[in-house]
């Protein structure tokens, strides 16, 4: 079997953006998901650990100041082994509002932690102060450009015709990208990590985030009547094998919204006949290889998530990429086309 891999998010956004009311939001939904947190506090006092939701043990809090220019990859490392050895299942690094995400990206993919793999940048955008802060700090394009969510926050303070100038302006820098419109940070947690099925959801006592969440329902504040906002999934099967480089290309050059890819690939392709486990974040790509189980049926099953997705125009796209209505091109050597995204476990 490949080995589980804990996603590493990572949240950046200019400062007061709705860092870390998404990350609160993400610890009271977590639908049981162990959350380990990494706050990267700018400044000597943590206050930004302090205002996550009570969950002391599982935060590693820099308190030394900027993650991009305090932390070198060593430390982070250190840092990610500690949480992945705690049994977590996904790891969220709360960047500093000054934090260079660039950096914290490249730290992730080049971290030599095999337990870890990229689970994404969300980056947060002030709709309220967007324009007022890229002028000020025109980074900040740059930054929305390389997200691969884009969460619009802050959307109470806006009108609608504003929302929308937000919206565009966005559209225009990330193109590709998923833009979710919110307030504190309210987004769908399925959208970074997948749900967890724990084999011992016995009787025992609730957690504090179980607590939280129930005390927020009973406010009838829980966010999940508001989470959906254009989110959806599509699934996509086939029995007959696809095209490597079709599937390659599809998986290199996303549709609009797509954030995510995860499932099994099969390419038939002689010498390359397992099961090709794929996962995707924006243009991050990784597959692994994998037998397939005894007796299982050869095919393929990908579940795609996105915001805004045209999932008619997704199931066409992956219809083309089946070897049969792609026109030839399969032969071994086309496997370059997937090895090359191969993680060797
Ligand atoms: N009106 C409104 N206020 C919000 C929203 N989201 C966050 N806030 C408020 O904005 C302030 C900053 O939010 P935080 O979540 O702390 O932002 P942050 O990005 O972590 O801030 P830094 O750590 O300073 O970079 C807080 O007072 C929040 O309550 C929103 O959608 N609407």
């Amino acid at each position: 079997m490949a080995r589980r891999l804990v996603p590493v998010v990572l949240v950046a956004g200019f400062l007061g953006s709705g860092k870390t009311s998404l990350l609160n939001h993400l610890l009271r939904g977590n639908h049981g998901v162990r959350i380990g947190v990494i706050v990267n506090d700018f400044g000597s006092v943590g206050i930004d650990s302090m205002l996550v939701a009570g969950q002391v043990d599982s935060t590693v809090s820099l308190s030394n100041g900027c993650l991009c220019c305090a932390v070198d990859v060593e430390e982070m490392d250190t840092m990610l082994d500690r949480l992945t050895r705690a049994d977590i299942d996904v790891i969220v690094v709360e960047a500093s509002g000054l934090a260079e995400p660039r950096t914290l990206v490249r730290m992730i993919l080049g971290s030599e932690n095999p337990h870890i793999g990229y689970g994404g940048l969300v980056v947060l955008v002030d709709g309220a102060e967007f324009e007022t802060n890229r002028t000020r700090h025109p980074e900040l394009d740059l930054h929305v450009r390389m997200a691969d969510l884009v969460v619009l926050n802050k959307t109470d303070l806006l009108s609608d015709d504003e929302a929308d100038t937000v919206r565009n302006r966005i559209g225009e820098l990330a193109e590709r990208a998923p833009v979710l419109t919110t307030t504190h940070g309210r987004i769908d947690p399925r959208l970074l990590f997948d749900e967890v099925v724990r084999a011992d959801d016995e009787p025992r006592q609730l957690r504090l985030d179980e607590l939280l969440l129930e005390q927020e329902e009973c406010h009838g504040e829980d966010g999940h009547t508001h989470l959906h906002d254009g989110y959806r999934s599509v699934t996509f099967t086939s029995a007959a094998p696809m095209n490597p480089r079709a599937l390659a290309r599809f998986l290199e050059e996303p549709p609009p919204g797509l954030y995510r890819v995860k499932g099994f690939v099969y390419f038939g392709i002689e010498g390359h006949t397992e099961r090709y486990l794929v996962q995707t974040v924006g243009r991050h790509i990784r597959f692994d290889q994998a037998p397939w189980g005894r007796g299982a049926r050869r095919h393929t099953e990908l579940v795609l998530i996105g915001a805004d997705i045209d999932g008619d125009a997704i199931a066409r796209a992956l219809d083309g990429c089946v070897s049969e209505t792609s026109g030839g091109d399969t032969g071994p050597e086309a496997m370059t086309a997937v090895h090359r995204y191969v993680v060797e476990s």
